[in-house]
């Protein structure tokens, strides 16, 4: 029988609220449970209490489902109803207090444990051992620096295997506590076994080696920014990805990284020194603040918001309620639009997050890269990873969603992840792939075929570029091979979309090519008076190329820069066709009919495009037949 007068245990208390905030708010429960005022606590039985709970979330709700707790027990809360379950099912297997609530609990606990007997298999709560993931700090230590330290301490290097990526998976599997391999994409990573103990190792202790998970890794590997390069982190805090992608481009070049919290500023200042992550400029600022004009020089963007984190070990995504998602999947949309639209340089964005929830990603990537008038497209990630990866996203909000990449506990051994590699349009690529189309019979007028040309291109840098600095050198030397991977713009996609349209294709061919040089000036003369984004991403172009064209004479030793080359060739077609920009009688005939072409672009769906497409050059046709007659 319960007293009225016994309370409830604080720990319990304070274990119910902390795993309400982190469920509803969001938030790391090792921030919550490190807060000043819980510093009387025993902070480890806290943390195994809530890490209980959490584990074992989802069974608790179905067995309070089944037993209809929460209804009958009207003023019994919720989350504190669950932590003492945890306890009682799963941790102590006691409450030991008098109190209401632990009685409440008590009273009911036949019929929980029957249940939970009853549905053993149901029940059972996979937990998936991860292998322990090293990523060595190339900014002060080299990857074959780090396998000697290793291999002098005992442990064994065995070779990455040089079969596919499933391969890879089933080695990893048979690691003992005395091996470690390599990474099969992050070569800067290290594999070893899953209750690998390194939080006191001396190269953890000096920042040489970081502990970060595979497939957070990904999103620096993917996003390749050159060293030289200008990359920003958009949301840094710690600094994981921010020091990664300094390690990434061998500290040249230059990382913004921009974070709002202050705390987490102070870490990640902290943080970004010890690793001597020279190349890095933190930023304490809200990255929604940003306004074109202050940062124009941003190349690559990496996008990692706050986000539910339902793909953490620890996840609390049962709990995760619908205004909270709403919430920060609104947010997420807002930041990806705004990195879309902020950087007038920019022209590769990562967009990752760790929720496996495709509202927070594909539904997010989907919104952002329509609203962008195809600015920007979805880079398929399987061929970037060259074939050898197997979770992608689902096509429930369009057809994009299948391009991004899921990095899963139970196939990938990471924890739950999600990434998108969005590359900017321009028409710049338009021309030149166009040139080399007219040059190449063989060469395909589609998107995802000119798109599957690009992956390749990066997946080849994202090879190079990703080991220790000293074995990429040479390589480097090689094949410094990335260009600017500029897709066909809006107006070549509605020709092909109308191409494709069978009654419209065979009378066109001469008139289509006279055409494709007035809607490539209507293009220019619409960016150039609405979208002053476009004009700098010329001048920052520019900028680049004669930054290319400087290291090109720089390094004449090295081997010919064919694709900067082909970058400046790109550029020149633009300058030219800018200075080509018509009068202004004419500018306002295709301004007209600009706005035409824009009415038909905001149609998302090639078919539907193709119809309109179809229905206006009928409608000419007729229109000019009337006149003829
Ligand atoms: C998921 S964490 C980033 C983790 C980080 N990328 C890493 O790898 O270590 C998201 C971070 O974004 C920060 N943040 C949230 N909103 C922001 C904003 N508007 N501007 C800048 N930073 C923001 C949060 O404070 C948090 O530190």
């Amino acid at each position: 029988m319960f007293e009225h007068s016994v309370k409830v245990p604080r720990h319990y208390k304070i274990a119910a609220n902390i795993f309400k905030k982190v469920s509803t708010e969001g938030g790391s429960l090792k921030t919550l449970l490190y807060d000043d005022k819980l510093k009387h606590f025993r902070i480890n039985v806290l943390y195994a209490l809530i890490n209980e709970t959490i584990k074992h979330a989802a069974d608790i709700d179905k067995i309070f489902e089944n037993s209809c707790i929460l209804d009958k027990e009207s003023r019994l809360d919720p989350w504190l109803a669950k932590i003492l379950t945890a306890e009682l099912l799963f941790g102590k297997k006691a409450l030991p207090g008098k109190s209401k609530p632990e009685q409440t609990i008590l009273s009911y606990k036949d019929q929980f444990e029957k249940y939970a007997s009853e549905h053993q298999d149901d029940l059972k709560t996979e937990v998936v051992r991860r292998p322990r993931y090293v990523r060595i700090n190339t900014n002060l230590l080299t990857t074959s620096d780090a396998i000697r330290a290793f291999q002098d301490e005992g442990y064994r290097f065995i070779r990455c295997t040089s079969g596919s990526y499933d391969d890879y998976l089933k080695q990893i599997q048979t690691l003992t506590e005395y091996d470690f391999t390599q990474d099969y994409h992050v070569k800067t990573m290290f594999v070893f076994s899953p209750n690998t103990k390194l939080h006191e190792h001396e190269l953890y202790l000096t920042n040489q080696i970081i502990l970060q998970d595979k497939a957070t890794a990904l999103a620096v590997h993917l996003l390749a920014p050159e060293p030289g390069s200008v990359a920003l982190d958009m949301c840094a805090a710690p600094g994981m990805k921010t020091t990664q992608l300094a390690a990434f481009m061998r500290n040249q070049g230059r990382v913004y990284a921009v974070e709002r919290n202050e705390r987490r500023y102070q870490t990640l200042c902290d943080f970004v020194q010890k690793t001597g992550s020279k190349c890095v400029e933190t930023i304490h600022k809200d990255s929604l603040e940003i306004k074109k004009g202050d940062l124009d020089d941003v190349e690559y963007i990496l996008l990692d918001p706050s986000c539910t984190g339902s793909g953490m070990e620890l996840s609390v995504h049962t709990y995760v309620d619908s205004t909270r998602l709403a919430k920060l999947t609104s947010l997420q949309e807002k930041f990806l639009k705004h990195a879309m639209n902020s950087f007038p340089k920019a022209k590769r964005i990562v967009y990752s997050t760790c929720s496996i929830y495709p509202e927070e990603n594909e539904r997010v990537i989907n919104n952002a890269v329509m609203n962008s008038r195809k600015n920007w497209r979805v880079q398929d990630a399987k061929e970037l990873m060259k074939g050898q990866w197997n979770n992608f996203g689902s096509g429930m909000y369009g057809v994009m969603g299948t391009k991004c990449l899921y990095a899963k506990p139970d196939s990938d051994f990471t924890i739950g992840f999600f990434l998108a590699v969005l590359e900017r349009n321009t028409k710049s690529f338009k021309r030149n792939s166009k040139n080399e189309e007219a040059d190449d019979p063989k060469s395909s007028d589609s998107e995802e075929e000119s798109a599957s040309q690009n992956n390749k291109k990066t997946s080849k840098r994202v090879a190079d570029e990703d080991v220790a600095p000293e074995e990429s050198t040479k390589k480097k030397k090689k094949k410094n091979s990335y260009i600017d991977s500029e897709m066909a713009d809006t107006i070549q996609e509605l020709n092909i979309a109308a191409e494709d349209n069978t009654t419209v294709k065979s009378k066109k061919k001469k008139k289509d090519k006279r055409k494709e040089h007035v809607e490539s000036v209507l293009y220019d003369v619409k960016e150039e008076q609405e979208n002053t984004d476009c004009n700098n991403i010329l001048n920052g172009s520019d900028e680049l190329v004669t930054k290319k064209k400087k290291k090109k004479n720089k390094n004449k030793k090295q081997n010919e820069h064919s694709e900067a080359g082909e970058a400046e060739n790109i550029e020149g077609n633009l300058d030219a066709t800018l200075n080509e920009t018509e009068a202004p009688s004419k500018k306002k005939k295709m301004k007209r009919k600009q706005e035409e072409v824009e009415q038909e672009t905001s149609l998302q769906d090639n078919v539907e495009v193709s119809e309109v497409v179809h229905k206006k050059k009928k409608k000419k046709r007729d229109k000019s037949s009337e006149m003829e007659s």
